[in-house]
């Protein structure tokens, strides 16, 4: 990361305790052109905005600070829902339903949805500023924060004064988040420990302290950890001239507990900030939830006590657990469009085996086995693996793709390692192969190893970077976009059918065959109809990258497990997805009308995976139901609107169109076809779009329910025509004002897509020839080159999951490309750069393919049906083996008599059975000996030279080398034949 002249948005509004929009206006009224929260600006720009900040805070404060009125609503909202879902469920679940029922009532709205939530700004997320009284003690914020706030509403910055005139009482400074290498330079002296007062509870308001130890030991600690200023840390500073001159202590920021300990010097408990001096720039704040190491750092803080005390709540930890950034930088990832997004990897979809793998049991040493003389023995592997585990990073950074050598240093593990666990999911690399961020996250996170993509913004801040600042003046609620998720079977259909039939109005189910991958209901909540968009996403195995990429534009998702049969791999797999994409999760507890319905342990199992029921004083929300009969499901979606009101799912609707394309297939009248989640502004029939790298002006909009539509807002999908090719699912799209800007965009787009397939070509061919070696010690693997093209994404992920069914030992497949859409010229290129074979199923040569192909030799294959397909690739790898050499027979000749030649013999034969041929092979036996083998150098009949003499027939029989003929002797003429082998017959 380029982090010593730059400075994120983001980063600065953390440490002024602002909120990023605060910050986007500022540099407005500085004319520092900023585009979100995630831009970046120059060091001195940030001193500008800092300074500015002080003045921005004044004026808000004294006049329009005040919460949108969103929230304010919502809030009362939320907490006659939740009061109202809370009653249900103690009536009906919760044997101690008296018991559970009064607190619930007066309890603010669900803890759970802050954890699950980092997306959106939860309700516990912006606590307000008020502090008890000393003698109220602790109080958790959450309860006594929610139902102040409507009335106190001090956004942007709290009243300090207001605080101090009551009483001396402190707040505790929001614990930054540092950068890891800063981290490492800072030294904290453990002094401070002792001289600062520490509320014990972090998170935790703490009571005044009669006497602060420190006048305003308010650190900034990213200024002074990149300028080293480690005396400043243990001077006690005057709270005026030290502040007033280091501008940079102004912000509050503390060393998180986790890594200021490793020095044994502080933790974020040891730090109070008093109110006092420079108050204006402090707003109290929560550890917000994007920011990535503070995250990390909470949930080994989190972790590290909860094994020092077992008691710790589990619903604690499951807070942390899913604000994991680890998880938002694999979601990341995935927002970090690759062009080559299928190279290497998506050949292989991720399988749920490899995902089940928790990182920290990849990293737990197995248990040493113990010998009958007592004594204990390790596995092998462990013996290897064991120191470095130890070594492995806490994290690595990934910023672009890599080879497998690299990759090994800085995991600091062998080579082989990363071999291994690629091979066992279908993937063969050698030590020199470079591999994309997709391969290179894989393997990372199976070794629990968490990883950071610099420079690309958290995948749960992909809807708010939907968001331009000029947005935020208009912001408008939008429906949730939800995912159903589950394992194979457990009624995620079923359920999505359900939810369907019952709540489309019966006037429009005539559209309900429609099918665009994602459709809305209406729900009454409240008194008021509202809407649920879902994602149709597919359940099936091969289909896994396409839930992946489903869960991160989603705002929620539905972890669907069957009572009847519990947890299984992909309910695991489909959980981290959603906590990848930092999306919450909503729990049905499906097929409770089953006899052998079991919720309890189904909710026993989810526990252990982090998710515990409210009712267990956890903080998931998880809704029996029945999909097939319709039973609870209701319930389900007032949740999911519940989830959804916290989540604060805005966008601007009075802009143009943005958004991701979800599907998109080529139909043969209509042409490409697209169905695209508007996630900000309008989209409109007529608008010049640009997805990905292809561009057209929309012809028509379909929705959900098979209308013609002229506009779809937020959060809504619709199918569009008038693209000039197939975007692939998961390309973003824009409109822009004029089809000319399109175009150029798109052209853009598409150059950039093109060049670096051809250098990743490119790249993988000089491997090719420059791992020769390393292919002999791997026993000389051989690879199909294959650009895959299909009439839809859906079937481009079900071939490439067929694909690896096929035995590949000695023939690797490596497909280059795949993806929906008619075979182009950049296809052809990238094959001819490649020695690839490109391979179209259902689809259609653009114009010019045919020629190039041509010209550059590339063969292309066309299929429509996927087992004649695989056959034919099967046939090609089995083209690359070695033939085997095989012997035919070809007949049997007797000798009869011998007659002496010069000083040779020649034997005189009769043709038992088949042919004896001139110059083929022959074998010569004497009883069970073999006398001679070599060839049959001439061969007469009727003393004429002869070619071939068939049975029944004598002949004479010269062999050059070989006169010792015997009266008797058997020849067995025969010849080899090159026969192909079948990789099905190894
Ligand atoms: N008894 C009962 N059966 C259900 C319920 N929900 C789904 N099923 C049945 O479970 C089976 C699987 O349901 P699907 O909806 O196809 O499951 P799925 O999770 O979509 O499966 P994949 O698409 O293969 O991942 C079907 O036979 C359904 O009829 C339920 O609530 N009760």
């Amino acid at each position: 990361m380029n982090n010593a002249q730059k400075v994120r948005i983001y980063d600065l509004s953390k440490e002024l305790n602002l909120e990023n929009k605060d910050i986007l206006e500022i540099c407005a009224q500085l004319s520092i052109t900023v585009k979100s929260h995630s831009s970046t600006i120059s060091e001195s720009q940030a001193e500008r905005i800092k300074a500015m900040a002080d003045k921005y805070v004044a004026n808000q404060t004294s006049g329009h600070g005040s919460e949108p009125s969103l929230k304010g609503e919502r809030k009362q909202e939320i907490l006659a829902i939740h009061h109202k879902q809370t009653h249900r469920r103690s009536s009906s679940d919760s044997p101690n339903s008296s018991q559970d029922s009064s607190p619930t009532l007066v309890a603010p709205p669900r803890p759970p949805i802050k954890p699950q939530a980092p997306v959106g700004v939860t309700l516990s997320q912006k606590p307000t500023p008020v502090i008890p009284a000393p003698n109220q003690g602790v109080t958790p914020p959450e309860k006594s924060q929610m139902p102040i706030k409507t009335e106190q509403a001090p956004k942007k910055v709290k009243e300090p004064e207001a605080t101090l005139m009551g009483a001396p009482q402190r707040v505790k400074p929001t614990v930054k988040s540092l950068d890891k290498s800063s981290i490492e330079k800072l030294e904290v002296k453990p002094t401070l420990k002792s001289e600062i007062p520490m509320p014990k509870k972090p998170g935790v308001v703490s009571p005044p302290s009669p006497k602060p130890a420190l006048p305003q030991p308010q650190i900034g600690v990213k200024k002074q950890v990149q300028g080293k200023v480690k005396p400043e840390l243990n001077r006690p500073l005057s709270p005026k001239s030290d502040l007033d001159d280091i501008p940079e202590l102004i912000a509050p920021s503390v060393k998180p507990l986790s890594d200021l300990t490793d020095d044994g010097a502080i933790d974020e408990e040891t730090i109070e900030t008093p109110i006092g001096e420079k108050p204006k720039l402090k707003r109290p704040s929560p550890p917000r939830p994007s920011s990535k190491r503070q995250k990390w750092e909470e949930e080994e803080e989190e972790e590290s006590k909860a094994k020092a005390s077992k008691v710790a709540p589990k619903a604690k930890r499951r807070a942390n657990h899913l604000e994991d950034d680890e998880d938002d930088l694999d979601a990341n990832l995935d927002s970090n469009p690759i062009p080559l997004s299928v190279s290497l990897s998506i050949a292989r979809p991720p399988k749920p085996k490899s995902q089940n793998k928790s990182p920290v049991a990849a990293n737990k040493p197995k248990k040493p086995t113990l010998k009958p003389d007592g004594t204990t023995v390790r596995a092998k592997s462990d013996r290897r693996e064991q120191p470095e585990v130890n070594q492995r990073p806490e994290y690595i950074i990934l910023d672009s793709n890599l080879t497998v050598r690299e990759l090994a240093e800085r995991l600091n593990i062998a080579e082989t390692e990363i071999i291994k666990s690629l091979f066992s999911k279908g993937i063969a690399v050698n030590i020199t192969q470079t591999l994309d961020l997709e391969t290179a996250r894989l393997v990372t996170e199976e070794l629990g190893v968490l990883i950071e993509v610099p420079e690309v913004i958290a995948a749960a801040t992909k809807q708010t970077e939907m968001l331009d600042a000029k947005d935020l003046e208009h912001l408008q609620r939008r429906p949730p976009v939800v995912t159903i998720m589950g394992h194979v079977d457990h009624g995620k259909t079923t359920l999505l059918d359900s939810i369907r039939k019952t709540k489309v109005a019966q006037g429009e189910a005539g559209g309900i065959t429609q099918h665009i991958g994602a459709y809305h209901v209406d729900v009454e909540h409240n008194g008021v109809s509202q809407q649920i968009v879902f994602l149709d996403t597919p359940g099936h195995e091969a289909f896994t990258a396409m839930r992946a990429r489903g869960a991160r534009v989603t705002d929620m998702a539905i972890l669907v497990v069957a009572a009847d049969d519990g947890v299984q791999p992909q309910t695991r797999e489909a959980f981290s997805h959603a906590k990848a994409a930092g999306v919450p999760v909503v729990v049905a507890i499906n097929k409770i009308d089953k006899p052998d319905a079991n919720p309890d342990r189904i909710k026993q199992e989810l526990s252990e995976l982090g998710l515990v029921p409210e009712e267990w004083g956890g903080e998931t929300i998880m809704v029996p139901v029945s999909a097939l009969k319709g039973e609870n499901l209701d319930t389900l979606l007032e949740m999911l609107l519940l989830v959804s009101e916290v989540e604060e799912l805005v966008a601007n609707p009075n802009r143009l169109g943005k958004g991701t394309v979800i599907e998109a297939n080529l139909d043969r009248a209509r042409g490409p076809v697209a169905t695209l989640l508007v996630q900000n502004g309008t989209l409109r029939v007529g608008d010049a779009i640009v997805a990905g790298g292809v561009f057209g002006k929309i012809r028509a909009m379909i929705d959900d329910r098979g209308q013609k539509v002229e506009a779809a807002s937020p959060s809504f999908a619709v199918e569009i025509l008038g693209l000039n090719n197939v975007p692939s699912a998961g390309d973003e799209f824009e409109v822009y004002p004029t089809e000319k800007e399109a175009r150029l965009i798109a052209e853009k787009t598409a150059e950039t897509q093109r060049n670096s397939r051809l250098q990743l070509a490119m790249s993988s061919r000089r491997v090719t020839l420059t791992t020769l070696s390393a292919q002999a010690q791997e026993g000389e693997l051989k690879e199909l080159n294959l650009i895959l093209k299909a009439d839809v994404q859906g079937s481009v992920e079900a071939l490439l999951g067929a694909l690896t069914q096929l035995p590949q030992n000695e023939v690797q497949i490596r497909v280059l490309l795949a993806a929906p859409g008619e075979i182009t010229e950049t296809d052809v290129d990238l094959a001819a750069a490649s020695g690839a074979v490109v391979v179209g199923f259902n689809t259609t040569l653009a114009s010019g393919a045919r020629a190039s192909a041509d010209h550059e030799g590339v063969d292309i294959r066309e299929y429509d049906i996927i087992y004649k397909l695989l056959d034919d690739i099967q046939g090609a790898m089995e083209g690359l083996l070695e033939p085997e050499e095989i012997e035919s027979s070809l007949g049997q000749a007797q000798v009869r008599a011998v007659f002496p030649v010069g000083r040779g013999a020649v034997a005189g034969c009769y043709v038992q059975s088949g042919k004896v041929v001139r110059n083929r092979l022959v074998r010569i036996r004497r009883g069970n000996e073999v006398v001679y083998q070599g060839s049959l150098d001439s061969l007469k009949r009727m003393k004429e030279d002869s070619r071939e003499v068939n049975a029944g027939y004598e002949c004479g029989v010269g062999i050059d080398k070989f006169n010792d003929w015997k009266e008797g002797d058997i020849i067995e003429a025969y010849e080899m034949t090159m026969k192909r082998r079948t990789l099905a017959g190894k």
